[in-house]
């Protein structure tokens, strides 16, 4: 998709060779729909060819949200997310570009980061989070799972138990904790946050871009195998979110009540 035809995402290039990449829905609290999802990995490809570019920064608009994950009104109005380019939901392909990119990309955290916008973080190779910023996972919640590099990596990044946590309770994670767990490197104030971000990204472009690639190949490759795991487990979530039981929780957030799963259990 060309970038004069983004809805959903802003993208532009700074001074100094650093791509921002910025989550524009913030009546959404910045949620992904399926061109969402598209043009985001189009704005990591524009940053991918552009020799210009040696870092990216991605964010979003406003100081509410990062980014809350798959739109569920939209799951829960239409039971998909929405239209896209070739008629699927590329979150996957989305995962691979942010690790496959062979420049580092920043998060700039600058509000809730949950569900699959939670995820997005963590793929990032550096994070860097606003004061006020929240993390956690919702899926158990809504209908929803992430079995691949969601649930995986967040326990390589932050131990079995802590990601066990956060996907079984599903428990709000302030910024400090966030940083104290290693779940993200920096907490700045808000008013700092894209000025650090963009520091960060302007230090990464002083450097051999050769290097540099070979490090983010490196680093990646003993947490590889992952993807076919997020393979097994997107085809296991295509099928799970259409289900009585998936519905059962974008309707209940849509509904604005509590969803009620018990008809679910089984031995
Ligand atoms: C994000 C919140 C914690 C914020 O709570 P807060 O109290 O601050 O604000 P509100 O709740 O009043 O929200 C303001 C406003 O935004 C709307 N909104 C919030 N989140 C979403 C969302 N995800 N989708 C659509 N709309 C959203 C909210 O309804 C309010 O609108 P009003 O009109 O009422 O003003 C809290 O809002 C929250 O917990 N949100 C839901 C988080 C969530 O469940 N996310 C989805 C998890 S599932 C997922 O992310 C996912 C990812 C994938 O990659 C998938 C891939 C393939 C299939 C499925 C996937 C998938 O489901």
């Amino acid at each position: 998709m060309r970038r004069e035809d983004f809805t959903d995402v802003g993208y532009r290039v700074e001074p100094g060779g650093v791509a921002v990449v910025t989550i524009d829905r913030p009546r959404r609290m910045n949620a992904f729909r399926g061109r969402t999802v598209d043009e985001l990995i189009s704005a990591f490809k524009y940053a991918w060819a552009d020799g210009e570019v040696a870092a990216v920064v991605l964010t979003a608009s406003g100081d509410r949200a990062f980014c809350a994950g798959g739109d569920v009104k939209e799951r829960a109005e239409t039971g998909g997310y929405g239209e896209t380019e070739w008629g699927t939901f590329e979150v996957e392909r989305l995962h691979r570009i942010i690790r496959d990119i062979p420049k580092p990309v920043i998060a700039a955290v600058n509000g809730v980061a949950v569900g699959g916008g939670h995820v997005l973080h963590v793929l990032c190779d550096l994070s860097i989070a606003a004061e006020h910023a929240t993390f956690g996972q919702a899926g158990p919640r809504v209908g929803s799972f992430d079995a691949g590099f969601g649930s995986a990596y967040l326990a390589r990044v932050i131990g079995e138990k802590r990601a066990r946590q956060m996907w079984f309770l599903l428990e709000t994670v302030d910024a400090a904790t966030a940083e104290r767990w290693g779940l993200v490197n920096a907490v700045v104030p808000a008013g700092e946050l894209l000025d650090t971000a963009l520091a960060w990204g302007r230090t990464i472009a002083s450097y051999s871009p050769t290097a540099i690639r070979f490090l983010k190949h490196s680093f990646n490759a003993d947490s590889d195998h992952m993807a076919g795991l997020s393979n097994l487990a997107f085809a296991g979530l295509d099928l799970y979110a259409h289900s009585e039981e998936g519905m059962e929780g974008a309707k209940a957030f849509a509904e604005k009540r509590p969803p009620d799963f018990t008809r679910f259990r089984r031995s």
